[in-house]
This record gives structure tokens, sequence and C-alpha cells, in this order.
């Protein structure tokens, strides 16, 4: 057996093997050590192989999928091995055999996976010209995705897709080995590191043709794209190897092209809090106020929108169109479509996945009831769409029609009630199949033909209390008690001793016995056989469940964004095509909620208005009064307005938008080894490096983690670039009042302030912009709202007052915003002159050792 082992092991050398023998999953050696450490569960040793112990520890089958969950969380892959082979069939241990690969970017089962969010696999190739070809897919969604992106956007393209597993070859240099591991920071992610030969983009193409069943990838526009093949010839290579099958399902294949995106940035999804809050909590972020969606797919697909928002607006104004439809009560109902439609979609199970473990042959007995029951939903849905005035509503009123034959096979197959697992028996319908229906009978006879026997028995032996009985261990048995055993006749055999009974076996018995439980197997053994064929009949339905997943996802998340618009009272944005933001009485809708929460006041609207003629916005007021807020609240109304949401203003103006870039806040990177001041900087490089006119730019209190004017000067410098080269929509929020200065130079900016008044000592927040600088900074009185001693206010108050009048004599009249003076170009000295004319391919040893002197002379000479 320890042979059979190590030979299976010898295949998964860096995965933890589940080796089955009978009730229990056994891990040996390593594996067990490690199993053992991060499970709690106890190690043993048993026997010796080699001259060695044993070492194992096992977990036992029926609960097998809490271990794996915890396996895989901690980012363990897990290779199943199962018994194949018939016990005693043949000599030596069971056949044993992997049947599939649990890994953090391959999960199928329901325990394992996250309702809300998609788990991805994605493979990455280091390619050719500064190339990175990518390719990712969900193993239980239908969609293959393909992109080649520029080798320095990598981390970028990395971050947003945000797989739970990467792929990559064990043959790239260690410094992309490393930006991978850098990458991961942050983003828990589970490298594997894949053959070199798996990347190969000739093979990638043939894969992807066959996946989809066409000659060519023309279709998608996804022909020139070899990087990206080469990844996808790896990404499907592990996603089969892992399930012990190809993935059937997936049927549709998407490229996403470098610019089709509204850049969301790392720090922008971290800054804005889109999907995790700055302590890495689910609640309450952007996405969790947003998603009120009935379904897992409904979650899912919204999340995904509000990642990837899309520059061009076709999709985002088909939304919309939808919303107004699912907004709009027709005649003769009483309520808006939208209440209806997430009513009926409530408790609707996941046909996405369900679809998917069809394909891949794992999918469960009940997970089929369920099936049917949604696509029962589904269909009722339709008729209230097809009607609707809005083309996107039409489409998926189209999509939601049941496969053919489809329903009625499910009908037909599976028991309304089925067990949870096919080895349990008591899955397939009665009716469905004469053969099945004839064994159950006998089985299920038998108690009739106990009853029968053991009323003749009583009569043929006097024994009046004799009792003809079946349990699961003794089989069937005749029970006299002790005071009666001499009435018992000749041809009755004990089989069990009780304390005050004995049990018999006769041969009659054992013949209805032996067909009994013959029955019973051959029962079981249909019953899997009849299963199967289920599944293979149902293989033709699955691009069809997949497409029907798609329409209940998007239907579920439309009608989510209906709901928050009307009870969080938003409004639908307008898309124009000259470059601007206007808002009116805009809100923080996360801000917002929480305040209702807390019934701790109103939330202080407020406008915004950016556009060609005012770009930029500078930004004063005390600390507390919300100026984050203001500048987060119109990055988010942008971004919901750009999936296609209402959004949380009186109305919304949108022009084009291609990134909305962030640096807010001081977060030490310490894992990174970057100071405080250090990502600061990069962090607004990055922005001046990415920033174009269509974006929208957001710059809270840059250039603080260093000495005052340093910071001051390096804010400014930032300021101008903005202002006059990258001409980005900037709000720009600083403490330096020096830079209220800058808009009276600088035509397309406007100092904006929070207000703040004075009750006696105390301030009161207004949180409302206004046109101009802030007065006062109010510092001190924020550190006496915040309980600082009174003795440390007033030491405070006094040194202000003297730095002050200070300052006040000694302003230096330094031009922060000067253009700087173009660097002199220095001349050319005689050394590089000379240098420049060497060609040292063309010359001798002895000519180049001439001409080493040359230059060392020449050097001594221009340095005196
Ligand atoms: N428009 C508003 N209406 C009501 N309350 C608000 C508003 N804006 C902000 N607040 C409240 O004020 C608090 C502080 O806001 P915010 O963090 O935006 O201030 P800030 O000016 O950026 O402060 P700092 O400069 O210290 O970062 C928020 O948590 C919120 O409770």
């Amino acid at each position: 057996m320890m042979a059979q082992y190590l030979s299976l092991k010898a295949h998964h050398p860096d995965t933890l093997l589940f080796y089955r023998m009978g009730d229990f999953y056994e891990l040996f050696y390593a594996d067990a050590e490690k199993a053992a450490r991060l499970l709690d569960i106890t190690l043993t040793q048993r026997g010796q192989s080699a001259g060695q112990p044993v070492v194992m520890c096992g977990v036992p089958f029926h609960s097998v999928d809490t271990y794996l969950a915890r396996l895989i969380k901690l980012g363990e892959s897990v290779a199943i091995c199962e018994q194949v082979g018939e016990v005693g069939a043949a000599k030596g241990p069971v056949e044993r055999k992997v049947v599939r690969v649990v890994t953090p970017g391959t999960l199928t089962d329901a325990e394992l996976l996250q309702d809300k969010s998609d788990s991805l696999l994605l493979a990455v190739h280091a390619g050719t010209r500064n190339f990175c070809g990518l390719a990712w897919l969900s193993v239980t969604g239908a969609e293959l995705r393909l992109a080649e992106c520029p080798a320095d956007a990598l981390e970028a393209w990395i971050a947003r897709i945000s797989p739970s597993e990467l792929l990559y070859s064990a043959e790239v240099t260690p410094g992309f080995e490393q930006r991978l591991k850098a990458a991961r920071n942050g983003a828990a992610f589970t490298l594997s590191v894949r053959p070199a030969w798996q990347f190969d983009g000739g093979l990638g193409e043939r894969k992807l043709c066959e996946q989809m069943g066409s000659s060519s990838l023309t279709a998608w526009g996804a022909e020139s794209l070899a990087n990206a093949h080469a990844a996808a010839a790896a990404l499907l290579g592990y996603a089969e190897h892992t399930q012990g099958r190809s993935l059937s399902h997936v049927q549709r294949l998407a490229v996403e092209r470098d610019g089709e995106l509204i850049e969301l940035p790392p720090t922008t999804r971290r800054n804005l809090e889109l999907v995790q809050t700055l302590r890495g909590e689910e609640a309450p972020t952007l996405f969790s106020l947003l998603d009120t969606c009935m379904t897992g797919m409904g979650s899912r697909a919204l999340k995904r929108w509000l990642l990837a928002p899309r520059r061009d607006r076709s999709d985002a104004q088909a939304r919309l169109e939808a919303i107004a439809a699912l907004q709009t009560t027709p005649s003769g109902a009483t309520v808006a479509p939208w209440r209806a439609l997430r009513e009926r979609l409530k408790n609707t199970s996941d046909v996405e996945r369900i679809a998917a473990r069809i394909a891949l042959r794992q999918v469960r007995p009940r997970e089929l009831v369920a099936l049917r029951m949604a696509l029962a939903k589904a269909e009722a849905l339709a008729p209230a769409l097809a009607t609707a005035d809005s083309a996107l509503l039409a489409q998926m009123a189209s999509q939601l029609s049941p496969p053919p034959g489809c329903v009625e096979l499910l009908v037909a197959a599976i028991h309304p009630e089925p067990s949870a697992l096919v080895r349990d028996g008591g899955v397939i319908a009665n009716g469905h199949d004469a053969e099945l229906d004839e064994l159950r009978a006998i089985s299920e006879n038998s108690d009739a033909f106990l009853l029968q026997m053991e009323a003749s028995e009583r009569e043929r032996t006097g024994i009046t209390n004799l009792r003809v009985q079946f349990n699961r261990v003794h089989g069937f048995y005749i029970e006299v008690t002790q005071s009666a055993l001499s009435k018992v006749p000749d041809n009755y055999r004990r089989r069990q001793t009780l304390k005050n009974a004995e049990r018999f076996i006769t041969p009659e018995l054992k013949a209805f016995e032996d067909k009994a439980l013959s029955a019973q197997d051959r029962a079981l053994a249909r019953e899997k056989w009849l299963y199967e064929q289920l599944l293979d009949g149902l293989q033709a339905s699955v691009p069809a469940l997949t497409r029907l997943a798609g329409a209940l996802a998007t239907l579920d998340a439309l009608c989510a964004l209906a709901e928050r618009s009307h009870t969080l009272h938003w409004r639908a944005p307008t898309f124009v095509s000259h470059p601007c933001i206007d808002i009116e009485k805009g809100r923080h809708p996360v801000v917002e909620a929480r305040l209702a929460e807390k019934s701790s006041g109103a939330f202080i609207a407020n406008d915004t208005r950016l556009g060609p003629q005012q770009r930029m916005q500078v930004i004063t007021g005390p600390n507390m009064g919300g100026k984050s807020t203001y500048m987060r609240q119109v990055a988010i109304i942008v971004l919901l307005a750009s999936i296609g949401s209402h959004v949380p203003a009186a109305a919304c103006r949108l022009g084009p938008i291609d990134a909305i870039h962030t640096r807010i806040g001081a977060a030490d990177d310490l894992a990174n080894a970057q100071s405080t001041f250090m990502l600061e900087m990069t962090e607004a490089a990055q922005i001046l490096h990415g920033a174009t006119a269509h974006s929208l730019v957001l710059m809270d209190e840059i250039g603080r983690g260093t000495s005052t004017f340093d910071g001051l000067a390096l804010a400014a410098g930032i300021a101008a670039q903005l202002h006059d080269r990258t001409r980005a929509f900037t709000l720009f929020a600083t403490h330096y009042f020096e830079l209220t200065e800058f808009p009276a130079t600088h035509h397309a900016a406007v100092n904006m302030h929070v207000s703040a008044t004075e009750a006696g000592r105390d301030i009161v927040f207004l949180h409302e912009m206004q046109p101009g600088p802030a007065s006062k900074s109010y510092g001190i009185q924020v550190a006496r709202l915040a309980g600082m001693p009174a003795a440390v206010v007033n030491h405070a108050r006094q040194a202000l007052e003297a730095l002050e009048s200070q300052q006040q004599q000694a302003r230096a009249q330094v031009d922060l915003f000067a253009p700087a003076p173009v660097a002199e170009a220095s001349p050319v000295s005689a050394v590089e002159s000379a240098l420049t004319a060497l060609d040292p391919d063309a010359m001798s040893p002895r000519e180049a050792l001439e001409a080493l002197y040359t230059l060392k002379k020449l050097q001594t000479r221009d340095h005196g």
C-alpha cells in the first residue's frame, strides 16, 4: 500500500495528498506533519515502511469539506485520492486514483466557495516585446478572459482581476518572480508554479479554438494575442488537471484591452473603500451598501460591474434605461416591477455554479432539485420583462426560458426529496426506470414477506411471541425468547445469542436475505448508473443554463440598483460628450448611511462644478470639516454613474472619464519597506505619469509627510503640474495656506473651503463647501474637541500667537508657483567627445590600450 501511496504522491509533490482508506482520508509523512500543524489534529505513527515508522494523520470522510475549507483558506492545495477499484477484486491494495485537486483558484464545491465573490484563476505569461499575456476564469463560471498588457502595468492588472490563485512559468526571471510575490502583498492569492512548456502560444491557440468549438479566434478579436494564448494554455491545462476533465461549460471568450476600462488603481479601490474598508473589513463599503441582491449570482455581477467600469457608456446607458423601466409601475399593477421581480428572485439557487458542476459531473442530487425550481421561477419572470421599455430587459427575457426538455428530464428523473449523496440511494424518482422500480419493490416488499413468515412460523412452531426481523448488522433473523427455546424446530440455525433470547436463521429466510440484499446493492448500482445517464442528458443544456444564469444575475443586480435608488433617494445621471463633472447636491452614500444609522444629524449635500474652465479646486478648511468626505463623494458619484447606477445627488452630468486616481491618507507600507513619505511620493508620481485631461484626481494633503518647506514646495509643484500639463479634474485638499494663492495665477483653479464657525471657544462644523479660501485652520479647537488636556491647549494657543506675529514680520516673498528654470545643458567634455569617437569593435588590443591612456590624460586635464 505504501508503494501505491508513494507513486501517487510522486505526481503531486507540492500538494497535500488525501489518501482514502475506508471511512478516512489519511495523510502520511511530511504531508501529515504539515496538516497536523495547520488543522490542529493528532499525529500518529503506525508500522514501518522501509525501516522507518510511518507518520500519519487522518480526517473522517464525511467531514472532509470543513478541513478542506480551512486548508484552502490557508492557501494550500489538496489532491483527493479515492478508492476506485472493487475491494478484493485483485491482489494487493484496492486501486486508487486522484480524482481531483482542490486549489484556491479552482474551487467548485458550494461549501468552499463564497456566495458573493468569484474565485478566479489567473495565468500570467512574461511575454515578448515587454508585454505580458494574461488569461483568467472562474472554474464555476462560463467565461474565459484574455488580455495583453505592458509589463509595467502588470501589477495594476493583477490587482484589478484580484485572483485567488496565480499561475506562472517555472522559467521566469528571478526579478519577474519577485514582482509577482510583491503583487501578492495585501491581496492574498496563492502563487503556483507550472512547467515552462505549458506556456506555449501555439498550444494555447489550439486549446482555445477547441474550447470555443471554432477553427479560429477571429470572431472574438483574439487571434493575434500570442502572449495571452500562452497564458491560456497554462490556465486551461491546470484547470483540467485539477478537475480531472475538460471544462466543457466554459464557452464564452472575451478580450479585455488596455484603455477600455476606467482605470481604478489599487490605491483608488482602497481609498474609496469600494469592496473593503481601510481596515480590511467587508462593511461598511460602497459595495456592502449597494449589494441588496437576492442571489449570489446577482451580487457577483454587481461587484464585477463596480470594479470594472467601462469608458464606453453604452452598457451604463442600457442599465440606466433598464432601471427606469423597472421603476415604472405599469398600468394595472400596484407595485413597481423591481419589487415584484425581487420577490420572485428570492431563494433562487445558484444556477451558474450548478451548471458548472453539471459540466464537471460534480453536481449533487439536491442541487438538481434546486435547479428545477429555479428554472420554473426564471420562466415565470420572463413575461413581465418582455414588455418593458428597455432593450436590455427584453434581451434578459429571451434568455430566461429553460433549455428544451431540461425541466421535464429533471422532474422525471430526480426524486422530489432526494438524499444528499448518490451513494445513499433514494435519488432517482420512482417510475423513471422499470428495472430500478423492480429492485426497489423487492426490498420494499420484504416487510410484507417478514410479516407473512412470522405468522406462518408462529403457527408451525406454536411459539406465539416469535418474531422475524432485520437489522443492518446481522441481516434477517428469527428471534425466540429463552422460555420458548424448547419449541425451536430442527431447521433453525443459531445466528446470535442475546441475554434473554436467541436469534436464528432458516434456509428459506437465508434465500430471501440474499435476494433482498442483492436487490438493494443492485438498486444502488442502478441508481448510480442512472444518475450518470442523467448527467449525460443534461450536458447539452449547459450552455443555455449558463446564459440563463447570466440573465438572472443581471436582472438581480439591476433590481438591486433600482431598489437602492428608490430607498436612498438617488437620481439618474446623464452623460454628455464634453468634459465636465457637474454634481448638484451630492452626498457620500456610506457616510450618509452611517449618520442615519447613528441618528447623528443629516448629511449636508454639496455641489461640484468641474469643467475645462474650472478644472481644479484647492480645498482648505479645518480637520474634521469634511474635506475627505467631499472629495471621495465626487469620485464615488462618478464611479456609480459610470457603471449605470443612479447616484446620491439631486442631479449629475458627466463627461468622458478615463481614470479615477486618488492620493489620500498615509499608511506606512512596512511590508515593502517604504516610508510614509516615500509611499506618498511614489503614488503621486504614478498619478502625474498616468492621469490625463479626462481623469479625476483626488489629492488629499500631499506633502504632509516631510518638513513644512519641503512639503509645501512639493505640493505646489504637483499642483502646478496637474493644472498646467496633466489638466486633469483635480480636487486638491491641503493644510498649506500658501496654496490658496495658487488660483490667483492659475486660471482654471479655484479656492473652496469647508465651512466651520466658532461658538465661544468651540468649533461647529457646517460641512458646507463654499467658494474662497478658509480663514483659519482651527487645529487647536479640534484638539480641544478631541479631549486634549487644557494645559496643552493653552500652551498651544500662546505658541500659535507668537508664531503668527513672527511670520507676519518675516514673510518670505517666494513665488511658489514660478515655472522652474530649464536646466542648462552642460557642455560636452573632452573625455565624452573622445569616447564617442571610439569604436571598440574596430580596435586592436594595442589601440585600445593607447586610447585608454589618452582618455585618462584628457580627464586629468579637464579637472585641472
Ligand atoms: N457633508 C457632510 N455632512 C455631514 N457630516 C459630514 C459631512 N462631511 C463630513 N462629515 C462628518 O465629518 C467627519 C469628518 O469628515 P472628514 O474626514 O471628511 O474631514 P476632513 O476635513 O477630511 O478631516 P481631516 O483633515 O482631519 O482628514 C466625517 O466622518 C463625517 O461624520
